[in-house]
């Protein structure tokens, strides 16, 4: 197919609900791959044009090429002028697939790769956040530009080709030119940003409040308590953000206050939909056990929690979803705990 934007090459890793939005939304202006990890279901999105397990009844765009062979992915790439590799794993493959990147690039002598990855969360052993986990595997290897890519964004909204805004976040105006370009036009706005910390904290954090908010939900708080959750909950995503480096005002932009209100509000979101079944009374392992999808904030939470600990950070509503996610407290006894904390002064 003829790019519209000559020597821009896209490939996205991962064949998830996410990674399969934003390769469909991709093949329709430039020469883009699909790598899924199982054989079998690159073959089917490839013969039916629909990857039925994660975007069922979304016709995918006849250009997107697919394959589960990490040699095609970077033969597509390395013969581009401007390659860029979307990574659409979960933060649990994160480092993996950071790994196969880097020899792909060493097997296939790549002297320039952009590499974002779109994962929200941080690594549940470590704390680490993203960036972390791919500095340390691209160590070593040179060419390879990093950065972000987030925003309030349900992957089916934007497989049906809805309007939707992201951010890029990456200290290379380069990278940030090609995801742009990849990307923009149509139903998507492209933002830029160099705050590659406040927009991963804001991916991670909001996946908590969303279960938060689904507990509320759930218990029937009402309208009054969902709201006060997202203000206190941009409350802890901002203390955290800004201590661990990041710029205040990301967190009222698309990857801080847009996320927040998108995953805590829309009954589309896997985390606020694990909250809403905790609320009305479920178990944690019998709401994953019928799940095919990855709620990140699940593994998520704990990590975040003792990363606030280490950092001496205060974030009581992180507090209370891991209380009763991992400490079988009931959710009401956990709302009413939160309620009687000490009074305080708004803003801190
Ligand atoms: N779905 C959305 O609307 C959306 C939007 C924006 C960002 N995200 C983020 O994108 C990331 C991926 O989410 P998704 O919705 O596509 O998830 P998903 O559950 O739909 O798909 C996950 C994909 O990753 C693969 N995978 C799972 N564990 C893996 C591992 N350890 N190593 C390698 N691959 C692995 C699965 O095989 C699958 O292809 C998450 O961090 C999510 O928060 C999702
Ligand atoms: O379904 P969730 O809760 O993982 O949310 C999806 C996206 O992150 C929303 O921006």
């Amino acid at each position: 197919m003829a790019d519209m934007a000559p020597g821009l090459r896209v490939a996205v890793l991962g064949a998830g609900s996410w990674g399969t939005a934003l390769a469909a939304a991709c093949a329709r202006g430039h020469a883009t791959m699909l790598w899924a990890r199982r054989p079998e279901l690159a073959r089917r999105i490839a013969d039916t044009r629909e990857n039925a397990d994660y975007l069922p009844g979304v016709a995918l765009p006849q250009d997107l090429r697919c394959t589960s062979d990490l040699d095609d992915l970077f033969g597509h790439l390395s013969g581009a002028e401007r390659p860029l590799l979307i990574l659409g794993v979960p933060v649990a493959g994160m480092e993996q697939a950071c790994r196969e990147v880097a020899a792909g690039v060493v097997r296939h002598g790549m002297g320039d790769l952009a590499v974002a990855w779109t994962c929200k969360g941080l690594d549940a052993d470590t704390g680490r956040l993203p960036h972390a986990i791919a500095e340390a595997a691209f160590a070593g290897t040179a060419g390879i530009s990093t950065g972000v890519l987030s925003g309030p964004s349900f992957a089916r909204e934007v497989a049906r080709g809805l309007p939707v805004a992201l951010t890029i976040a990456s200290a290379s105006a380069e990278l940030r030119g090609r995801v742009t370009e990849a990307l923009h036009g149509g139903a998507i706005r492209v933002y830029g940003s160099e705050d590659i910390v406040g927009v991963e904290v804001g991916g991670a954090v909001k996946n908590i409040m969303a279960i938060a908010c689904g507990i509320g939900d759930g218990l029937g708080m009402g309208a009054n308590a969902r709201a006060a959750l997202i203000t206190r909950g941009l409350a802890e995503m901002t203390r955290l953000g800004v201590a661990l480096g990041a710029q205040a005002d990301t967190f009222s932009g698309l990857t801080g206050l847009g996320d927040l209100i998108l995953t805590a509000t829309g009954d589309l979101s896997r985390n606020r939909h694990v909250g809403l079944e905790i609320g009305r009374g479920r178990s944690l392992d019998e709401i994953l056990g019928d799940m095919t999808q990855v709620a990140e904030g699940v593994r998520c939470a704990p990590a975040v929690r003792d990363l606030a600990r280490r950092c001496g950070i205060e974030m009581p509503i992180t507090e209370a979803v891991c209380a009763v996610l991992f400490d079988r407290v009931p959710p009401a006894q956990a709302v009413s705990r939160l309620l009687a904390r000490d009074p305080k002064v708004e803003g801190n």
